[in-house]
């Protein structure tokens, strides 16, 4: 059977749980909304910006990759910005095949101008509503659950927790906490995650990306995280030759913990040498709960099919790994179960089927 191309990596429904609304600005809007703010770029020319994001991310350095985010975020400090991002997000992911999305943000980010927590949060679910209903109408289905992020260097997490299950019903299906990872480790946040808990809301955590086994240990063992973002670092904890599991590996597979992998941002920011020695493909073939994941478009200049492409190019995937990757990432989102049963059954499988033939 001839490998999935591009085009048809497209057309295939997709589940993403990992990408950052601040990471996935579209470099003509960035122009536009820093002109209206008078917000300083390095390039007004929206070709040039993209280049310049990805190049200024491809540093080999999380912290260094994360100062690119000061211009999409200095750019979004009003309502309307808010509405407007949220709503690209939601037309962009559905126009490339993705069916179910996660996107995450940092709502403490967004106030320099006034904005209260609330108002950016409704400010992002009403653009995220109104990009899907657009996207609908242009028959692209897509629907996005938003997770609430808190960053890990700040001292809010409690309080972003409480914001996030308050707007439970309304749209955020979760938390999460990001940032720089060195010397900020998980618990650092533990009365956060505890609340969480008590609350039966779910969370995922940034762990194991630019720190190791620590990270990932506090962020399941004393945090309780769903998920782990990242999580990639779990193969120091593997034995490469034999592919023999230590006791915390094998506590994440046994657990059956999703890993958000993220391919080329995971190469940026060192914690891969390249994309055919990315661990995903380890961590596929001794069957951990694997999901591909974008992380950031802008930065990386990907997409979900991109990512997918990558994967298919460098490890000879095929549309049952696909599919594979598919199901998993809709088995571990943050919907209720019955709903993520749904999607599954009537809209993934069905279109897979087609295409395995
Ligand atoms: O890959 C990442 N690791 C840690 N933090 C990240 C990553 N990508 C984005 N962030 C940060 C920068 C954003 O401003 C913030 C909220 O989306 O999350
Ligand atoms: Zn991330």
């Amino acid at each position: 059977m001839p490998a999935p191309t591009y085009e048809e990596i497209q057309r295939a429904p997709k589940v993403l749980l990992h990408d950052h609304l601040d990471g996935g600005l579209r470099p003509a809007t960035i122009v536009e909304l820093a002109d209206t703010v008078g917000h300083t770029l390095p390039s007004t020319d929206a070709g040039e910006l993209g280049r310049w994001f990805a190049q200024a991310a491809d540093s080999g350095s999380l912290e260094r990759y994360l100062e690119t985010f000061a211009h999409t975020v200095g750019v979004t400090q009003t309502a309307e910005a808010l509405h407007r991002v949220a709503a690209e997000c939601a037309l962009d992911l559905a126009a490339d095949g993705v069916v179910y999305a996660e996107v995450r943000f940092a709502p403490e980010q967004h106030l320099e101008r006034g904005l209260t927590l609330p108002e950016v949060v409704e400010a992002v679910l009403a653009g995220f509503a109104e990009g899907s209903a657009q996207a609908a109408v242009a028959g692209n289905q897509i629907r996005i659950g938003t997770l609430l992020t808190a960053m890990r260097h700040a001292a809010r997490s409690m309080e972003i927790a409480e914001l996030a299950v308050r707007y439970r019903d309304a749209g955020v299906v979760g938390f999460d906490i990001a940032g720089a990872e060195a010397g900020y480790p998980p618990t650092r946040h533990l009365d956060a995650f505890e609340y969480l808990q008590r609350e039966n809301f779910h969370f995922t955590i940034h762990a194991g990306e630019a720190f190791g086994l620590p990270s990932i240990w506090q962020a399941i063992q004393w945090c309780g995280a769903d998920r782990l973002g990242h999580g990639v670092r779990i193969v120091d904890d593997i034995d490469r030759a034999t592919g023999k599991l230590g006791r915390l590996a094998a506590y994440v597979r046994d657990k059956r913990i999703p890993l958000e992998l993220c391919p080329s941002s995971n190469v940026q920011t060192g914690a891969a040498a390249s994309i055919a020695a990315h661990p995903i493909g380890l961590l596929r073939d001794l069957r951990f709960r694997v999901t591909v994941n974008t992380d950031n478009r802008l930065m990386s200049r990907t997409s979900m099919s991109r990512e997918m492409a990558l994967l298919v190019d460098a490890f000879g995937y095929g549309w049952s790994e696909l599919q594979w990757f598919t199901v998993n990432a809709m088995k571990s989102a943050f919907i209720p179960f019955d709903e993520r049963l749904v999607l599954i059954n009537e809209v993934i499988k069905p279109a897979y089927a087609k295409l395995i033939g």
